[in-house]
């Protein structure tokens, strides 16, 4: 038995398993939520049901990750980093690059640094994780597993923007996509729940939430994917606008007397999306129940982005068995999972509202007769990124 720890920075959380492997037993896990917001929350689950819970003001990944490190000596879960053979750690943007998870060595790092431009809000906090490892763990593997692996299967006609094509040949401007390892996770367990063979599938996976993305799935291949060369592109987000008319970054920086295209990029990345139309809060936990108009809206504009690119998706496969949610919102929320579903019933899609109540537990949550099944299924990124460790490490 060795320990291997998975570590998924997200833009909002930082999410982390320590397996026994290859059992694939959980040793412990945690959370940090709300990372950059008033009140962060740093949960550890441990040893026979025991819980650490502390709700302060973490401002960054590299504050979390220090604050994990530590409490896993302090709370005796290890009793030195070198128990710790191997360290997985999620990076969301590999570029054409890596196509695979990978050995992390100086170069690598200095590659996945240099992919900041392609993950604005993830890869630069996931480099400096992975050096927090370095320096803390010396004796421990690291393995980086790509959020973009699991889309190097789309077609180029879905990859290719319609610009002139020698800026792929050129730049490698081209869709990515993100948050591969759940889309692909949540596909292989939507298969076994459904009794049939992945390759039979047509699987349309919502992972809704910080970031958002919808991916088509077909013959259990990434077809197609809402983000896009960044994690900006797609659907309404936490802080991250979805897809808008690109005319208007030039009308806006005009406007706003901006001279520095980064200074645009970054209000489209940090101060958009629930945030930016409900000047209250990024985090849905703050909306949904919310009165507020500017809330509301918010929560329907939400809704209504991720119900028209499952739609599209509809058109990209030629129908769908299943639609699959997850992530945060996704696994917790079922209001708007019924605002989404509600809206695609001549698709032949319905919820069962009781099933619909269930909260983030593997269950098929439409009725009997509908046409197309709906399923909750929590992801697994850390479980995911374990194993390539193990596959990589041995
Ligand atoms: N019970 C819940 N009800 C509604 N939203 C929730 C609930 N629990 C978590 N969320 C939302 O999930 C989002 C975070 O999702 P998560 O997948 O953990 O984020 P990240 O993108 O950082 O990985 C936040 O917007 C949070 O409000
Ligand atoms: C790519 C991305 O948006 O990831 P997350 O949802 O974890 O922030
Ligand atoms: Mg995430």
């Amino acid at each position: 038995m060795s320990k291997t720890i998975a570590i998924n920075a997200g833009s909002s959380s930082l999410k982390w398993q320590i397996f026994a492997m290859p059992e694939e037993t959980i040793i412990a896990k945690g959370i940090v939520e709300r990372i950059g917001l008033p009140e962060s929350i740093f949960t550890i689950k441990y040893g026979n049901g025991e819980v650490y819970n502390r709700v302060l003001d973490i401002l960054d990944h590299d504050i979390a990750v220090n604050m994990l490190l530590e409490q896993l000596i302090a709370l005796n879960i290890i009793r030195s980093f070198d128990e710790i053979k191997g360290a997985g750690h999620r990076v969301v943007a590999g570029g054409e690059t890596f196509q695979d998870s990978i050995i992390i060595d100086q170069a690598v790092l200095e590659k996945i640094e240099s992919l900041a431009e392609f993950a604005p809000l993830h890869n630069p906090a996931e480099a400096k994780v992975i050096r927090v490892f370095e320096r803390l763990l010396p004796k421990t593997t690291n393995v980086a597993v790509f959020d973009t692996s699991f889309h190097t299967t789309m077609p180029e006609v879905n990859y290719l923007y319609s610009i002139p094509t020698e800026y792929y040949d050129k730049y490698k401007v081209r869709k990515y996509g993100a948050h591969g390892t759940s889309h692909r996770y949540v596909a292989l367990r939507a298969a076994k729940m459904l009794g049939k063979p992945i390759e039979e599938l047509k699987l349309i996976t919502c992972h809704i939430g910080n970031g958002v993305s919808i991916t088509a799935i077909e013959n259990g291949k990434s077809i197609d994917t809402s983000m896009g060369f960044t994690p900006l592109a797609g659907t309404t987000m936490g802080t991250r606008s979805g897809d808008i008319d690109p005319s208007l970054l030039a009308y806006l920086m005009e406007k706003l007397e901006m001279t520095d295209m980064n200074e645009m990029i970054d209000l489209l990345n940090r101060k958009s999306g629930l945030l930016g139309i409900s000047q209250i809060s990024s985090d849905m936990r703050d909306l949904e129940e919310n009165p507020d108009p500017k809330a509301q809206l918010a929560v329907q504009i939400f809704a209504d982005r991720i119900r028209k690119y499952i739609g599209s998706y509809f058109a990209t496969l030629n129908g769908a068995d299943a639609i699959i949610f997850t992530a945060g919102i996704g696994e917790n929320d079922r209001k708007m999972r019924q605002r989404i579903i509600s809206g695609l019933s001549w698709f032949g899609c319905e919820l069962d509202p009781q099933r619909n109540e269930a909260q983030a537990v593997e269950t098929i949550i439409s009725t009997e007769d509908s046409k197309v099944k709906v399923l909750l299924v929590p992801t697994d990124e850390e479980l995911m990124i374990a194993r390539d460790v193990e596959k990589l490490t041995k």
